[in-house]
C-alpha cells in the first residue's frame, strides 16, 4: 500500500502527518510506525500523527512516540496538526480538536504563527533539585549552570528510567535562566529516548516551573529551545495553572509517499 504523508515540524520537533480519515491506516503495527519513524531506514521523525474524524470537535489526533507507542499529548504536533489541518481545508483559521488529554482550542495568526491552549495545572510537585508537573505529558524540571556543556542524553536518560517514574518514565527538561521571563531550556524526550530539539509540552512544563519556583513573576514567558523560540502564556490563582497557551511556529517540510 502507498502512504501519502507531509512531514512538519515545530521549532525542530519534527512529525509524520497522516491524513486517516478513512481509518486506513494500521495503527497497532507498532513496528511499521518505529520503523517510519527511523532517520536510516524510514522518513525519520520525533513522532507520527493521524488526524482522525471526530464526533465532538473538528478532528481527532492521535500522537505515536518514534518508538512506534502510543503516547501522551504532544504540544509541538498538536500545533503542526493544526497548520496541516488547515492545509487540507479540514479548518480556517480556528479550531477545537480533540487529543488524548481532551480537547485543544487552537488559532492560526495571520504570520502562521500557531497558539494551542493546553490542559490545565493544578499539581505541581516542588522538589529540593526539580519540579514534576504534566502537563499533557509528563515533565521533570531541573535547573542547570551551564546547558551548552550538559550531557542531555545521558543525564536525561538516568532521571527517566530512575526509580522516580517507574515503567512509565518521564520526559526530562533542563534549564538556564537567561532572564526575567526569558529561559534556556534542552529537552530528553520519552519514547524517543534522545534529546530532541524541542518539546512543547516541555516548554510549557518549564514555563509553569519557573514561575512556581519564584524565578519568574511574569506571566508571558520566552522559552529558547535547541530548534527555535517558543512562548507559553498563562493565568494562575492560588497555585493553579490555567488559560495555558503554547505559542511558535508550526512548517511544512516536504510531501511524500512510502510503501508500507
Ligand atoms: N514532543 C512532544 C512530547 C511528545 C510526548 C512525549 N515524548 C511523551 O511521551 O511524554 C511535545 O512537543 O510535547
Amino acid at each position: 500500500m502507498l502512504l501519502k504523508f507531509q512531514k512538519y515540524q515545530g521549532t525542530g520537533n519534527d512529525f509524520i502527518m497522516v491524513d486517516n480519515r478513512t481509518l486506513f491506516f494500521p495503527k497497532n503495527d507498532t513496528k511499521l510506525i518505529e520503523h517510519l519513524c527511523d532517520r536510516r531506514f524510514g522518513i525519520g521523525a520525533d513522532g507520527l500523527i493521524l488526524l482522525e474524524n471526530d464526533t465532538l470537535s473538528d478532528f481527532k489526533m492521535v500522537y505515536y512516540n518514534s518508538d512506534g507507542n502510543e503516547s501522551s499529548m504532544c504540544g509541538n504536533g498538536g500545533r503542526c496538526l493544526t497548520a496541516f489541518a488547515k492545509s487540507q481545508g479540514v479548518i480556517e483559521n480556528k479550531t477545537t480538536f480533540n487529543a488524548v488529554d481532551g480537547l485543544h482550542h487552537a488559532h492560526v495568526d495571520s504570520n502562521g504563527i500557531i497558539s494551542l491552549q493546553m490542559i490545565d495545572v493544578n499539581t505541581i510537585s516542588l522538589q529540593p533539585e526539580y519540579v514534576f508537573l504534566n502537563t499533557g505529558s509528563p515533565h521533570h524540571v531541573t535547573l542547570v549552570d551551564d546547558l551548552s556543556s550538559f550531557d542531555v542524553k545521558n543525564q536525561g536518560a538516568a532521571i527517566r528510567y530512575s526509580d522516580l517514574y517507574g515503567k512509565a518514565g518521564s520526559n526530562v527538561n533542563f534549564v538556564q535562566p537567561l532572564g526575567e521571563n526569558h529561559f534556556r531550556l534542552r529537552t530528553y524526550e520519552r519514547g524517543v529516548e534522545d534529546e530532541t530539539l524541542s518539546c512543547g509540552t516541555g516548554a510549557t512544563a518549564t514555563a509553569i516551573a519557573m514561575h512556581a519556583l519564584g524565578k519568574t513573576t511574569a506571566h508571558v514567558i520566552d522559552l529558547d529551545v535547541e530548534g527555535g523560540k517558543l512562548q507559553v502564556a498563562f493565568e494562575v490563582n492560588d497555585g493553579k495553572y490555567s488559560n495555558v497557551h503554547l505559542i511558535g511556529p508550526a512548517t511544512f517540510v516536504f510531501n511524500g509517499e512510502i510503501e508500507i
